[in-house]
């Protein structure tokens, strides 16, 4: 997850380096599960790279690795937003990271998240989807009813079948961790990393 959240965080920071921002304010959104903590990693990163992230997770998982890792993000005064953010808010950020949900989503969405991911597709703030973008089912993709539609996918350890709709303009290839014989073993074909890089333009 260490790993993962960090690729984000370097595949963000190629696509929309400091520079090219207005300001340095992004918005993480967290679901409960390994999604959200790859989130929870990813702002911790971004904030050593010099963006000002925020988080909102409003579904907290109670496990250690979660309680750990939300502190870590308190200790680095990463901000914790209380009320579910409105479109209007969204708009007081360069960017919205999208690590609601991941490959385990069964849609549809329930009732409290539909109101969270709306207001990110309202905002038409620039996106940046952690794995899948969140509603999207893992193997037929986006939802009849619309969906979110990000402008980065961070494929995780392997593309998965959804990412063949994805319509963005960045996707990239994170989480470079996979042994070779599991390589091997499920035909993956990963592309070639460059040097000691974290992630990979597809
Ligand atoms: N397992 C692995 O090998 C790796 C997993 N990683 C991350 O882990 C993710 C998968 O994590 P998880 O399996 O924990 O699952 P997710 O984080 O995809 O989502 C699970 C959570 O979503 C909730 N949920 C499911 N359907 C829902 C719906 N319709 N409405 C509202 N809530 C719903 C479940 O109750 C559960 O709390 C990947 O997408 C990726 O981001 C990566 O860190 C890389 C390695
Ligand atoms: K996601």
């Amino acid at each position: 997850m260490e790993l993962a959240g960090l690729s984000c965080a370097v595949a963000i920071a190629k696509c929309y380096p400091l520079a090219s921002l207005s300001d340095k304010n992004v918005l993480v959104f967290c679901g409960p599960g390994n999604n959200g903590g790859d989130g929870l990693v990813c702002a911790r990163h971004l904030k050593l790279f010099g963006y000002c992230p925020s988080v909102y997770y409003p579904k907290r998982t109670d496990k250690p690795l979660y309680h750990n890792l939300t502190t870590q993000c308190q200790a680095m005064q990463i901000p914790f937003l209380e009320e579910p953010p409105s479109a209007e808010i969204c708009k007081n950020y360069s960017l919205l990271v999208d690590a609601l949900f991941g490959f385990s989503f069964k849609p549809p969405m329930r009732a409290e998240f539909v109101s969270v991911v709306n207001a990110i597709q309202e905002s038409k703030i620039t996106l940046c989807s952690v794995d899948i973008p969140s509603g999207w089912d893992v193997e037929s993709g986006i939802p009849e009813s619309g969906g979110l539609q990000p402008d980065l996918l961070i494929s995780l350890t392997a593309p998965k079948k959804c990412a063949e709709k994805f319509r963005g303009r960045f996707h990239y290839l994170g989480g470079r961790f996979v042994p070779p014989a599991l390589e091997e073993k499920y035909s993956l074909n990963l592309p070639e990393y460059p040097g000691t890089e974290l992630c990979v333009k597809l």
